[in-house]
């Protein structure tokens, strides 16, 4: 499934640990990463380095319009997620070309975080870790989040308004989640509430600090 060959220049891998962490959407990465910052975690997220190279003036913004046409583009300048979201789940070829204009900036903004240094472990949020070449080089473990589908989709339903078709969209352009688990160190199961979720994650930032500090 490795469509991109930008994606695998080769990222510096730091002194400090390295913890990936994935999972599908909706799975629970963002309630994970957040977790895991509080505990001291110098957390890198790749969605949010893509929204932000999307924003007013981001820029990614220019390769957008001349490769999507203005359509892909709001009065203020920023990516019309709207329309991006209903083009490129629907045609991977056009989901092809955006992640080539995006995925090689995505990089280098990790490789600039990555040479700032982290106190404790780095954690590197990557939605598509096993499905683009070039980042399980980078990962001294990795951490998968995994629900069943059923519930990523209720949980995507209620955040975010979507049809149950539009979640299912997302999910098919993504690796199964017999995939990411092969794949897996570590699997945190999230399909109970946020009380056990967050029981887990300590348990498993004990366990990182504990390798990070050898
Ligand atoms: C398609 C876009 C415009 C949809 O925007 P939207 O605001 O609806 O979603 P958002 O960016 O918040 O992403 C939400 C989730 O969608 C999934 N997702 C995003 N991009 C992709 C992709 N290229 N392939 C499969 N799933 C994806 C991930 O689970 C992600 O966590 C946007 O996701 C995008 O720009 N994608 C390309 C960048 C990318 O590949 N990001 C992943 C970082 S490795
Ligand atoms: N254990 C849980 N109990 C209840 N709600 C949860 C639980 N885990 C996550 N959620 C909620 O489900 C939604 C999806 O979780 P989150 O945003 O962390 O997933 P994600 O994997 O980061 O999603 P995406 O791939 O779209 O970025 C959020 O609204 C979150 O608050």
């Amino acid at each position: 499934m490795d469509l991109n060959p930008a994606m695998r220049q080769t990222l510096r891998k730091p002194v400090q640990w390295v913890v990936g962490l994935t999972g599908g959407i909706g799975s629970g990465k963002t309630a994970v990463s957040n977790r895991l910052h509080e505990l001291g975690a110098t957390v890198i997220d790749t969605d949010e380095i893509a929204h932000s190279l999307t924003q007013p003036d981001g820029l990614a913004i220019p390769s957008i319009r001349t490769a999507f046409g203005d359509a892909a583009v709001n009065a203020d300048g920023s990516m019309n997620r709207n329309y991006m979201r209903g083009l490129v789940f629907k045609n991977p070829d056009q989901r092809v070309i955006l992640e080539k204009i995006l995925h090689p900036l995505i990089r280098e903004s990790v490789q600039n975080r990555l040479d700032q240094g982290a106190p404790n472990y780095f954690l590197i949020v990557v939605p598509l870790l096993f499905e683009k070449g070039g980042w399980n080089e980078l990962m001294d473990e990795i951490v998968v989040v995994d629900c069943p589908i059923e519930q990523q989709v209720r949980r995507v339903i209620q955040r975010n308004n979507w049809t149950e078709e539009q979640v299912l969209a997302v999910i098919n352009n993504q690796a199964s989640r017999s995939v990411r688990i092969e794949g897996a160190d570590h699997v945190i199961e999230n399909t109970q509430g946020i009380t056990e979720l967050i029981e887990k994650i300590d348990f498993l930032h004990r366990k990182i600090i504990k390798k990070a500090q050898k």
